[in-house]
């Protein structure tokens, strides 16, 4: 048997806790908890097959009550002794995609950024287009191409037109940028036919990782209109190893901004769910913004009730991601795009200047929140870029 040890100011204590899938080495993936510096084999040290999987969506599809009973135990567990077949090193396992990815949906919920990228993208208009405060903008994302942290990103190749050019050519993207993101994971399904109101959201969204919606700028300026992204954002979105569960970010919740124009009876919350958490962006190894997720004009369940009120059904293993987090500031800006706007204004970073994303470069975000003893972290979601593979002509 083993004590766990958790080194003093760990983001990881006993008050996050958060599920992942790892493989031992030369094991099969399975699911864990992370304390510390450790991961407990939830499958071994519980003796509950449902954690003997590659993924967390049979143990999330039990629902609400049972997620706050393997908590409890967890947390009983790890406070006493754990058998030590059950115990590993993080840097000894290796970590794979927590979730099977049912559906991907991206929202545009940050006022800021849905402010700039209007500018950028539409010179001249109103920024905020009129239904912008009167429900989450969002659109379907592509599950299929949904990664984990550490996965390398293949610059991707397509049609280009800069505004001066009379035509499109194709070729590899010379726009690639980031989107620091956070994404929530539906745990308990809905049927088709109903809807999720803001007042359950919680009973639905089992937790939260990191995302970062990798966007090659240029693809997306020539096709988007009218039906929106597509090919521009489709190649890979990156998510974080650690789902950490949504009863583990009480202390974060704050309310949301105001909102003016008051939302529609469905969009209404009587509890808020707008959340505390700081995010940080580093761009080969240098910190060069920190988005605040609090300033998000729309909260996850706002997101949730508007995805569900046409009666879609949700699944478990549904992925919705909240939108790029730009706050109000310039160095709060959850993109490269407006954080050099349009690459106009460059950063350095490592001595080197850079608008948009070179080959060989590394992008890692990070965030952490406030928990009940001392802040907690969402570990991170790293990525380096590879030259594109000019075989796809
Ligand atoms: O305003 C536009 O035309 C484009 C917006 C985006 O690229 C943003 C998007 O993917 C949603 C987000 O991350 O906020
Ligand atoms: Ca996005
Ligand atoms: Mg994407």
């Amino acid at each position: 048997m083993t004590r766990i040890d958790i080194p003093d100011g760990s983001l990881f204590g006993v008050a996050n806790l958060p599920y992942g899938v790892f493989a031992p080495p030369g094991a099969a993936p399975r699911v864990g908890v992370r304390v510390g510096d450790s991961v407990v084999d939830l499958a071994a040290a519980l003796g509950d097959d449902v954690f003997a999987r590659p993924s967390l969506n049979a143990f999330m599809a039990q629902g609400h009550e049972r997620w706050v009973e393997v908590r409890s135990r967890v947390t009983e567990l790890v406070g006493g002794e754990v058998p030590d077949a059950a115990v590993f090193g993080v840097d000894e396992v290796e970590l794979h995609l927590p979730i099977e990815v049912a559906d991907y949906v991206d929202f545009y919920a940050s006022e800021h950024h849905a402010s700039n990228l209007g500018r950028l993208f539409r010179p001249g208009a109103e920024p905020l287009m009129p239904n912008w405060k009167h429900l989450p903008v969002g659109y379907h994302g592509r599950a299929g191409t949904v990664i984990v942290s550490g996965t390398d990103i293949v610059r991707p190749c397509g049609q280009r037109k800069a505004p001066d050019e009379d035509a499109p050519t194709y070729g590899a993207c010379r726009r690639l940028d980031i989107e620091a993101e956070l994404g929530f994971i539906v745990g308990t399904p809905s049927p088709l036919g109903t809807a999720v109101s803001t007042a359950d959201f919680a009973r639905h969204v089992f937790g939260a990782v990191l995302v970062n919606d990798w966007s090659a700028r240029d693809i997306q300026a020539w096709e988007y209109v009218p039906l929106g992204p597509f090919l521009g954002k489709s190649f890979a979105t990156s998510i974080s190893p650690w789902v950490v569960p949504l009863l583990a970010l009480e202390p974060a919740r704050v309310p949301t901004p105001a909102q003016d124009p008051e939302p529609l009876p469905y969009l209404r919350e009587d509890e808020p769910w707008g959340l505390d958490i700081e995010l940080s962006v580093s761009w080969n190894g240098q910190e060069v913004t920190r988005p605040p997720y609090r300033e998000m004009y729309w909260s996850p369940a706002q997101m949730l009730a508007h995805l569900t009120v046409n009666g879609a059904s949700s699944r478990t293993g549904d992925l919705y991601a909240s939108g790029t987090i730009s706050g109000e500031e310039k160095n709060q800006r959850g993109a490269f795009i407006e954080l050099t706007w349009g690459g106009k204004e460059p950063v350095t970073v490592g001595g080197e200047e850079r608008s948009f994303v070179l080959d060989g470069d590394e992008v890692v975000i990070s965030a952490t929140a406030p928990g009940t003893t001392g802040r907690i972290g969402f570990g991170e979601v790293r990525g380096r870029v590879l030259p594109a593979t000019e075989s796809r002509r």
